[in-house]
């Protein structure tokens, strides 16, 4: 389909409450997302990158930026492409794989939408509905946590993803686990929080009995993590550090990690995240879909990927009314602890035109 404008928008979107992680706390996320016109049909992407380069190098600023000058003048220069040749037409362009990701994934929503095909039939979904878990931030006392995982607890999520940082990880935990109970699907996210030197602290959380520990250490210290993995028994799940199938197929050989965190706007997209399910299941690892706060459209692309068969683990797919007072979709509501799979054609649903004007703080057009 012959692409005829791509539309970066950038909006503003107030976290009903702030989100606090070891490398620091979101009140308002501040999003772009790329549209793309084509003869047939229109597409939506959502760049997951923040305001600043603290989860990843990536912000979002740079991302407006390199796709401007960049990565959208590529595609429109190759007039039509598939949404499976995109990566391709990116690859000499290093790096910005949440820039790159959006893109692709505006490409693919349009494709799908005009031959009718939805997200999780593209991406080989084989569930109708996905069980949901929830990524509790760093609270400011143990009593606050407890009553926010309670919270969460009522309104039926399945598993509680706790933030840890040092000084913050065993007395939560313990908090957890005593008052609601061995039986509670419970992990930790450390975001890259601690060394290898903290490995003892670390294995003072395997007696909780943890689904897993998320990213301990610096991402780019994938042997620090076989070492690591070695010294506690808590399974070991990779985020920062995995941003291909060729680092998961890598990271796995080596024993760094027994779990597999998947984000398709840390590696580039839908089409790769689908390429690491597929190297994770043929080594036998579990993945789960990690979520970066995105609004009803990357929201609804991620719940069809964690429809797909490797992705055994509930995922950090929330409730719109996790994050958003007013979401700029008709909202993921949840059901019994599930998320629907969206069914219709693309994303299987577009921005409420009022809500996303209301958010709108900057459009821009570029034009073939
Ligand atoms: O539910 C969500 O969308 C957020 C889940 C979550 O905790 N994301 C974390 C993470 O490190 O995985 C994150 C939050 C904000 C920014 C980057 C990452």
């Amino acid at each position: 389909m012959k692409l005829t404008d791509v539309e970066l928008r950038r909006i503003s979107m107030p976290l009903v409450a702030p989100f606090r992680t070891s490398f620091g706390t979101e009140t308002t996320r501040d999003i772009l997302l790329v549209r793309v016109i084509t003869e047939e049909a229109e597409g939506w992407g959502e760049c997951v990158a923040m305001t600043s380069p603290r989860y990843s190098s990536e912000y979002v600023d740079a991302a407006a930026d390199v796709l401007r000058r960049f990565l959208v003048p590529a595609v429109m220069a190759a007039g039509a492409p598939a949404a499976h040749s995109v990566a391709g037409i990116l690859a000499p362009f290093k790096g910005h794989h949440m820039a790159k990701a959006a893109l692709e994934m505006a490409v693919l929503d349009a494709e799908l939408r005009a031959e009718g095909r939805s997200f999780g039939r593209e991406l080989g979904a084989v569930r109708e509905r996905v069980p949901c878990g929830v990524s509790v931030g760093i609270m400011d006392s143990v009593p606050e946590l407890l009553e926010a995982v309670g919270g969460y607890l009522a309104e039926g999520y399945v598993r509680i993803k706790l933030k840890i940082e040092p000084g913050w990880d065993v007395e939560p935990v313990r908090a957890v686990r005593e008052r609601y109970g061995d039986d509670l699907l419970l992990q930790v996210d450390a975001n890259t929080a601690y060394t290898l030197g903290d490995a003892r602290q670390l294995a003072r959380l395997d007696p909780f009995d943890l689904l897993l520990i998320e990213q301990p250490l610096d991402e780019e210290d994938v042997l620090g993590h076989v070492e690591l993995a070695r010294q506690i028994r808590t399974p070991i799940c990779l985020d920062e550090s995995i941003t291909s199938a060729r680092d998961a197929a890598a990271a796995i050989r080596l024993g760094a990690c027994q779990v597999v965190n998947i984000k398709p706007g840390r590696v580039g997209g839908y089409l790769e995240a689908r390429r690491i399910h597929d190297v994770c299941v043929a080594h036998g690892v579990p993945v789960w879909c990690g979520g970066m706060l995105e609004t009803g459209l990357g929201r609804a692309a991620n719940v069809a990927l964690a429809a797909m068969p490797g992705f055994t683990l509930p995922g950090d797919t929330s409730a719109s009314g996790r994050y958003y007072a007013s979401d700029i979709t008709e909202p993921f509501v949840l059901d019994g602890g599930h998320l629907e799979v969206p069914t219709g054609p693309g994303l299987g649903l577009v921005p409420v035109p009022d809500r996303l004007a209301e958010v709108t703080t900057a459009t821009e057009r570029l034009a073939a």
